[in-house]
């Protein structure tokens, strides 16, 4: 069902500061950040030629990565983005085999303008998933 890692993602207390590290440290590409109050985060994307890091910050009073700061203040690893051809195929196989699709079970508009979904991090081995429909 799935392709190719599309990000990981890692939650920073100081997204300008996270990414200032990658570029002047680590000499990365770095992109600008992307406000997306939708899903309760900023974001930004650094392109490392086979796959991207995706650095997450709260946004907003509601974000779903709030909880996981206060438990890891100096941030840490959040989600791994896989690609899938059809994510509705996907979301009716893993639903039916018992995986909890977060929120209301529906994709929503991701931060590359494609459908995504998110996977209960305690349904695959305490990590969280997310599914991004690439090629459609
Ligand atoms: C848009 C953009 C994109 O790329 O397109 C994005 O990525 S947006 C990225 C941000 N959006 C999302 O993450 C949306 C999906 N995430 C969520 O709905 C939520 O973050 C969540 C339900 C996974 C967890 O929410 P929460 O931390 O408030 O809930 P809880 O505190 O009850 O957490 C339940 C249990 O899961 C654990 N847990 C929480 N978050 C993670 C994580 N990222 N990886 C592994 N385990 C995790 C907690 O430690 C806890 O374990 P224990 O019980 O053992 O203590
Ligand atoms: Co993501």
């Amino acid at each position: 069902m799935i392709g190719r890692l599309n990000h990981i993602a890692i939650a920073v207390p100081d997204l300008a500061a996270a990414a200032a590290k990658y570029r002047d440290r680590l000499g990365a590409s770095v992109g600008a950040p992307q406000a997306l109050p939708e899903h309760g985060v900023s974001v930004i994307f650094i392109d490392t030629g086979n796959t991207k890091v995706e650095l997450l910050e709260p946004l907003g009073a509601n974000s779903p990565i709030a909880a996981f700061l206060e438990k890891n203040p100096a941030g840490g690893m959040h989600h791994l983005c896989f690609e899938v051809p059809d994510i509705l195929a996907a979301i009716k196989t893993l639903e039916g085999q018992g995986a909890r699709v977060l929120g209301d079970g529906q994709p929503r508009t991701g931060a590359h303008g494609l459908p995504v979904i998110f996977l209960h991090p305690k349904d695959f081995d305490g990590t969280l998933i997310e599914l991004e429909q690439v090629g459609r």
